[in-house]
Parts: C-alpha cells; structure tokens; sequence
C-alpha cells in the first residue's frame, strides 16, 4: 500500500493507515505514574477507527513510567541503568494494559520494539517493515516502543517522538497523529498568557519566533523540541502531522479542527538520509581537503580517501561521520565504509595505490554519494 498524499486535516477522517504516537504524559496521572483509565480512553477512540475500517500503528511511552509505582520509585529514573531496567519492568506491564483494553473490543496488539538502527540501516528497515506490514494484515494493532533496556546513550531516540516519524515511513503512513499533554502548537509556552494556538503550519518558515524551549512535563523526555523535530523528519518525507492531546484524538482522526496540521512539504525519500541529516549523532570526523570539500559539495561526488587528510573518532564500517572543511565547517554527514582502524592507512591514497597495495576492496569510495547528506548549516 502507498500512501496517498492527504492535503487538509478533513481528509484524515478517511485515510487508510495512520500512526498515532502517545506520550508518556498523556497515560500517566499527577503523580506520574501510568492511569490505566486514560489508556483505555485512547484504546476506544483507537479501537473504533479499526472498527471503521481505518489500520491504526501505535507508538506509546509509558514504559518507564509504568514501573515507577511497581518498584516503588518517588520520580522517573535519570541514569541510563535504571531507566533500562525500569524500561524492561514497566514495558510488560504498559502491553499487558493494551493487550486487555483492546481484547475489550475484540482486537489483537503485537508488541515491537525497536532501537533507531531498526529504522536506518537497510537490512533491519526492511525486516522491521516486512513484520508491521504483516501484522497490518493480520488486522493487529502494532504497539511500537523503543527498545530501552537495550538502548545505549549514544544509540538511542530517548523520546518517541522521532521514532514515530520514522515508523510513518516504514508504515507508509497515510499521517502521523502527535498526542500530548497540551492541545496544539503554541506561539509560546501554554502556560504563558498571550500565548495563542497555531492551527496551520505549512512549512518551516511558520514555525519562525516560536518559543519551545519551556520543558514538557516531568515524565515526558523530549518537550515540543522533539515534535517539531518529528514534524520535521515526517512531513519533509511526505507524512503530514497533526499534533494535539490525548483527549482530542476522536476530533483529530475524524479531520476536525483541533491541534495543529503540519503539512507534507516534501515527497517519500530515503528515510536514512533524512536521519542522517537530522538526528543521528555522529561517531567520528573526517577532515577534507578543498578539493574534496568542491567535489561532494558542488559536484556530489563520493569521498575518496585521496581528499582526506585526517581522522577522529572511533567507528565502524557503516556508522554516521562528520565530513570536515579545512576551515572548521561540518560540510556533511555520511556513513563512513571503513572502520576508524581502517582508514588512516587509506587517507591522501588514491584508490589506483589502495589497489595495487592493499588489494581490491580497498580502492572504494570511502563515503559513497548515496551515503551523504551535505549539510547547509552550522550545527
Ligand atoms: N510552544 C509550545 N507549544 C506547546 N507546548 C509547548 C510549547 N513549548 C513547550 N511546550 C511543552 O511541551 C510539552 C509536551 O512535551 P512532553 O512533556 O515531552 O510530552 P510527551 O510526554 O507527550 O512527549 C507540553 O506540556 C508543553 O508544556
Ligand atoms: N521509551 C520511553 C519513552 C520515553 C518518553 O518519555 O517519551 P515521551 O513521553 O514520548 O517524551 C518509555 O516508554 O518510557
């Protein structure tokens, strides 16, 4: 199934497959710990789409917080061990919740849990689409988390609202539905008087002199940065959003006006180069010469090592680098071939002495073209 281009929130009422991301502030009470009557008031409004016909992929947080009163926890954890295994407790808990507020209605869930790798490297995005799509058409509902007792610092989205963008990709998504613990997009933080409601947003330069820095709420991770970042990667990828809370889901997947619609400002391209381009955090930095800098800049060559002149870092073949001008500018992001061993015996070489001395393999593109995003401004 391909999406079809949806142009206004109406017609959302109608679309085919959406994803609808909960955050953990939509599911938890005031004292931050999961309520189960706010996950089945979603799971009603859920369940009713698929009765209409509608296919619906969820992405909930709440793992964490569904552990907090199970082991006894004042607050949400902050270091990495705890969070996992509060993650690994809570997330048993969170399903066993959607397994029995959906049985209610007659539908199945199927737990998946993916880490930001599920979604960018190529053979894992595939084996991650071939299953949701099965179980689309198996009529299940896919609850989505991130992996959390798996996932490193360095490896991990920490909030949902990334990886829902890219599960609209892998879905084909029809649109993406944000649900928080405010109505829409403001001009500033909700709480601010004066701050007034932004119903339509049809491309960055909208987004302009609005305020998100004012964290979320205490169990939530990402606050609004992380939306618009998700808004970002969705709907330059084709997927338009609709950001409101939890209690206007019904009104916001029946096309209604409440929240805010971002809309699709670009077509269906290759999703790991807009995460390459957005989110991945790179492992390493590769300094160009100025030819090299012209020839990936102007002339969107691929990086031979001939125009490196040196390495930091440490990486694997296949892991996100920085490509460096001489002058300090990241120019690029791409995803490097060799392992950070690897390349410096390869760096100023040209791929005619890599192969006579190294032999063949070693006479490649050290960033192939269809592994960089060239990247415009100063991060
Ligand atoms: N300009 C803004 N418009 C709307 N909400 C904002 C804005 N700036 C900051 N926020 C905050 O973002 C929060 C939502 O993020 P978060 O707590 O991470 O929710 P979730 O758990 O749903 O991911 C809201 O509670 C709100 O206070
Ligand atoms: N994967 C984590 C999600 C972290 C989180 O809080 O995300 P969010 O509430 O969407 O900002 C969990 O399930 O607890």
């Amino acid at each position: 199934m391909t999406a079809a281009a949806l142009h206004d929130r109406a017609q959302l009422a109608s679309a085919a497959r959406v994803v609808v991301k909960v955050g953990s502030s939509s599911l938890t009470g005031a004292d931050g710990r999961l309520d189960p009557d706010r996950l089945r008031a979603l799971v009603d409004v859920l369940a009713a789409r698929r009765a209409a016909g509608g296919q619906v992929v969820l992405v909930s947080s709440g793992a964490i917080a569904a552990a907090i009163g199970p082991l006894g926890l004042s607050a949400r954890p902050r270091d990495l061990a705890s969070q996992q295994a509060a993650a690994s407790v809570g997330q048993g808990l969170l399903v066993a919740h959607y397994t029995k507020a959906f049985a209610d209605h007659g539908l199945r869930v199927g737990q998946v849990l993916l880490t930001a790798d599920d979604t960018v490297r190529r053979g894992h995005y595939r084996n991650a689409h071939r299953a949701l799509t099965r179980l689309l058409d198996l009529g299940v509902v896919p609850v989505i988390n991130e992996n959390d007792a798996v996932a490193t610092d360095e490896i991990r989205f920490g909030d949902n609202d990334r990886l829902a963008a890219l599960v609209s990709h892998l879905v084909h998504a029809d649109a993406l539905v944000l649900l928080t613990d405010v109505d829409s997009l403001y001009t500033g933080p909700p709480s601010l008087p004066g701050s007034r409601r932004i119903a339509h947003v049809t491309g960055p330069a909208d987004l302009e002199g609005i305020d998100v820095s004012r964290r979320g709420s205490a169990v939530g991770t990402g606050g609004m940065v992380t939306k618009l970042e998700s808004v970002a990667i969705a709907t330059q990828t084709g997927v338009p959003v609709v950001l409101t809370s939890a209690a206007q889901a019904a009104d916001a997947l029946a096309g209604r006006d409440v929240g805010t619609w971002f809309a699709a400002t670009g077509r269906r391209t290759s999703i790991r180069l807009l995460w390459l381009a957005h989110a991945a955090s790179t492992r390493g930095r590769l300094q160009l010469d100025e030819g090299a800098v012209r020839a990936v800049v102007e002339r969107r060559t691929s990086l031979l090592p001939a125009g490196v002149t040196g390495v930091e870092g440490t990486f694997e073949a296949g892991e996100p680098v920085d490509l460096v001008a001489p002058d300090g500018r990241v120019v690029g992001r791409g995803l490097v071939a060799f392992s950070s061993e690897e390349v410096p015996t390869l760096l100023g070489r040209s791929t005619h002495e890599l192969r006579e001395e190294l032999g063949e393999g070693y006479d490649r593109e050290l960033v192939h073209r269809d592994d960089l995003v060239l990247v415009r401004r100063r991060r």
